[in-house]
């Protein structure tokens, strides 16, 4: 009889959830049919969707409209799901209205007690062929939580984008960081570029879940994806809806990180404005 090969300890059981939002089907409709679309699929410790996917990233003259607070109807569905599957949601991102009025682009982690443990407001809005940035308020603060996944941050899409960002959050210790997306097909080199570079860069894990189907004439780019520490994609998605399981070890970061210790070689900040320019002069 075969030996059973039991998971490592720090093994976890992530749910890439890749899902669309068509312009014929409502919010609420979408609220109900993603909870359901969870629910069938049990047994994960982690599930992760896409960027504002209850509003549909691309439906700019309805932000407004379908702007909620975190006690609105897409957090409280993730809730109730985290609750009942004893697991934590990344619900992928909102978009928030905050008791000011203003707009944001908010990503939500949700542990499985049904609380709020982690929320990221998109500090990169998008203003290339997209109303983001004139729709929604950038956020200003980061933050690094504890999460089956370890020390975990969260960035939203364009900010794959922003080295700068990232480099942030892995000087507070990040290990792993969620990406939720609406990232277009015509631009899914990029998307698969910049996942892995990102993952090299700070040999942390990539977890970026993108949306899938065509929103406002805008066909998403899906390929929702886990990047390891070391850059090696471990799981990705197809073009259209699909939940997709991957088992990564967390521990691997350390793993990796202790092998290769680039990190450890970064320079401190400071040390960069005073190099010389390739004339060997500097800047004045
Ligand atoms: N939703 C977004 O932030 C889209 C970003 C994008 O398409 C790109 O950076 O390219």
């Amino acid at each position: 009889m075969a030996t059973p090969v039991s998971a490592p300890a720090d093994s976890v059981d992530v749910a890439l959830v890749q899902v669309a939002s068509p312009d014929s089907e409502s919010r609420d409709e979408r609220i109900a049919r993603v909870e359901a679309l969870l629910l069938a699929n049990p047994g994960a410790d982690v599930y992760v969707l896409p960027e504002l996917w209850s509003a549909g990233y691309f439906s700019f003259d309805a932000y407004d409209a379908l702007a909620e607070s975190l006690d609105g109807p897409t957090v409280a569905m993730g809730r109730r799901v985290a609750a009942a599957l004893d697991a934590w949601i990344h619900l992928g991102s909102i978009v928030e209205r905050d008791p000011s009025g203003r707009l944001h682009n908010t990503a939500v982690l949700i542990a499985p007690s049904g609380l709020v443990a982690q929320t990221y407001r998109k500090i990169h809005v998008f203003g290339y062929q997209s109303l983001e940035s004139e729709l929604l308020t950038p956020g200003e603060t980061l933050s690094v939580v504890s999460s089956p996944l370890g020390a975990t941050g969260s960035t939203t899409c364009y900010d794959l984008r922003f080295p700068g960002l990232w480099q942030e959050l892995s000087d507070r210790g990040a290990e792993a960081v969620v990406v939720p997306a609406a990232w277009p097909a015509a631009r899914r080199e990029h998307w698969r570029l910049l996942t892995q570079a990102r993952a090299v860069e700070h040999q942390l894990w990539v977890v970026a879940v993108n949306a899938c189907g065509v929103q406002r004439g805008v066909e998403l780019g899906g390929s929702s994806r886990i990047v390891d520490p070391s850059g090696r994609v471990l799981a990705e998605c197809g073009a259209d809806e699909e939940v997709l399981r991957c088992r990564i070890d967390v521990g691997l970061t350390a793993v990796v990180r202790a092998e290769f210790p680039v990190l450890g070689d970064r320079l401190d900040r400071s040390a960069y404005p005073g190099l010389s320019t390739a004339s060997g002069e500097e800047t004045a």
